[in-house]
């Protein structure tokens, strides 16, 4: 017999297969602290949560049985998924519930911002009969920009064509091709400041996306944007917006989530009369916590039943005597993936992934999952994993190429990674050196020698004389010590490429200044 625990308020029509499982126990106990779920955690197979329930290292240190963590929504963030990874504990969600939903959520903030409605209903309320202080703005002819392109921000757009908006989506995933099939423009966040009239986002919060919308962005935007954040706190510095609004450069704002749920008493965003506000409601309707629940209920039952899943946001499964093969590799083929996107700024079409030598006659695939993460991590964070990356990189329309070969060009193993996007290609290739430990041995056509750990700065420039020796310059009268440099070139006077690792990473004055030097065509900065 399994025991379910459900630590959070889902819907009881929903779980009901749970209910009816003759095979499974359900226990619902919400509102539990870490100390008592960690008291009680060992009796259950699974967990059910949304987002309120902090799922910690110590709750699944206790849980000694736990198999899954279901997540009855998106966004994992409640979830340590390194400690369930590490436990081997599947964590679970269910991604496509709740996104009309959110969408429409996202429609009622947008409405509610642009006609000042709970301004004028609690002026009304109190007594007040003010028809002058709320004059809003129509939807209709106007710009929308949407950031992110998932599956919210694309119902987003389709909705918003009826309302006869024009939309820019910006997406590292939306290609001209899906842009042109939506009936929308695709453009950068920089296109969407300068030109939009509401601004929307549907991201999730990642290293990236973290104050995506800033000073600098705010300063670039039309006097009278409006803005709606139905995604996640922090994806819109709310300092910066505060201080926008005070600029008189945006005229409203919308939030449904905040930096700090929930947020502070003295919040600047409570009580301010162009600031907009709910509780996290983006999911809170019957139909999506139904759906969430139901998805969740039959994917934990899967689990617990040892059959197919396909929602695990985290855990590998390799066999034990693939796994003995690949383990020292994992990591290189994350790195590349990751280097390589990192270095990429257009929207990823194909993916080609070559493996040789010593590689070549072993079942790369879950190789092939890491690459695939190191090159989605950046743009999908937590919610990508050596479980779902492929899945993922297909569900955005990524076209994946593996193949074999027997050329190595003199390594024992190589790993090639090549990035087809619609303006060209760029390829790098590693290996794992017997007793020398991984190395980058080729970026696009230039060999290198690199090892794959540390913060870089990536520089195409113009082979000039004296041009490293600026650079050189330039970031130690920055103080931004450089460790190791590697130079290629095609051809004399030509098109040249610098690879530093730095000690700490150039701020973005010296990032700056690289590029405003003579010669210097494109500045990347690298995290590994
Ligand atoms: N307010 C609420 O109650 C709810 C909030 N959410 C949040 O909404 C967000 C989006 O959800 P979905 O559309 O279902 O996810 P999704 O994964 O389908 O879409 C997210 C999109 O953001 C894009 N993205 C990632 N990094 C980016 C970047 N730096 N710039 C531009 N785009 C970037 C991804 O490529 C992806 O297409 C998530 O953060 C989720 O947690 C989801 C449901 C309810
Ligand atoms: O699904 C998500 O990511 C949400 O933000 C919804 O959260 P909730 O389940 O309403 O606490």
């Amino acid at each position: 017999m399994f025991k379910v625990l459900i630590s959070d308020p889902i819907s009881d029509l929903g779980i009901q297969k749970l209910f009816d499982a003759s095979d499974v126990t359900v226990v619902k106990e919400t509102g539990l602290s870490e100390d008592e779920l960690v008291k009680i955690i060992s009796d259950f197979d699974a967990l059910l949560v949304r987002s309120q329930t902090k799922v910690t290292k110590r709750i699944m240190e206790a849980g000694s049985k736990l198999k899954v963590i279901g997540r009855a929504g998106v966004g994992v963030d409640n979830i340590d998924l390194e400690a369930a990874t590490q436990r081997g504990i599947i964590v679970i969600n269910a991604p496509d519930g709740n996104t009309i939903s959110t969408c429409e959520h996202t429609f009622a903030m947008m409405m509610a911002v642009s006609r000042n409605i709970p301004q004028g209903y609690k002026k009304t309320i109190s007594g007040e009969w003010d028809r002058k202080s709320f004059v809003g703005v129509e939807l209709n002819n106007k710009v929308l920009g949407i950031i992110g392109m998932g599956r919210i921000g694309t119902e987003v757009a389709e909705r918003a064509k009826a309302f006869n908006m024009s939309i820019i989506g910006y997406d590292p995933f939306l290609t001209e091709d899906r842009a042109e099939k939506l009936g929308i423009e695709k453009g950068s966040v920089d296109d969407i400041a300068k030109k939009a009239d509401f601004i929307t986002v549907h991201t999730p919060l990642t290293k990236e996306t973290r104050h995506m919308i800033s000073t600098e962005q705010f300063e670039l935007m039309k006097k009278g944007v409006r803005i709606v954040n139905c995604a996640r706190g922090g994806i819109i510095d709310e300092h910066a917006l505060i201080h926008a609004i005070d600029q008189e450069i945006v005229a409203g704002a919308a939030f449904d989530v905040f930096e700090t749920e929930p947020p502070q008493k003295d919040h600047p965003f409570l009580n301010h009369d162009k600031i907009i506000v709910t509780p996290h409601l983006g999911a809170s309707t019957r139909e999506a916590q139904e759906n969430v629940a139901i998805d969740v209920s039959e994917e934990v039952l899967n689990i617990l039943r040892d059959k197919p899943f396909k929602n695990a946001v985290n855990m590998p499964h390799v066999p034990s005597n693939v796994l003995r093969k690949l383990q020292p590799y994992f990591s290189l083929g994350e790195r590349l993936g990751s280097f390589l996107s990192q270095i990429t700024k257009d929207s990823i079409e194909e993916i080609h992934i070559n493996f040789s030598g010593e590689l070549a006659d072993v079942d790369t695939a879950p190789l092939s999952r890491s690459i695939i993460k190191g090159v989605l991590a950046q743009y999908l964070d937590s919610e990508v994993n050596v479980v779902n990356s492929m899945h993922l990189a297909e569900a955005k329309g990524v076209k994946i190429i593996r193949q074999r070969s027997s050329s190595t060009k003199g390594f024992t193993n190589l790993i090639t990674l090549t990035l087809k996007t619609n303006s060209g290609e760029r390829t790098i290739a590693g290996t794992l050196l017997n007793g020398y430990g991984a190395r980058i041995v080729q970026i696009d056509q230039y060999p290198v020698d690199i090892s794959p750990e540390g913060i870089f700065i990536y520089i195409s420039h113009q082979d000039k004389p004296g041009a490293i020796g600026k650079i050189g310059t330039l970031l130690g009268e920055n103080e931004v010590n450089i460790a190791t440099m590697q130079v290629g070139r095609k051809v004399v006077g030509g098109d040249a490429v610098m690879i530093l690792t730095v000690d700490k990473q150039p701020s973005n004055t010296v990032k700056k200044l690289l590029i405003d030097t003579d010669g210097i065509v494109s500045v990347n900065e690298i995290i590994l």
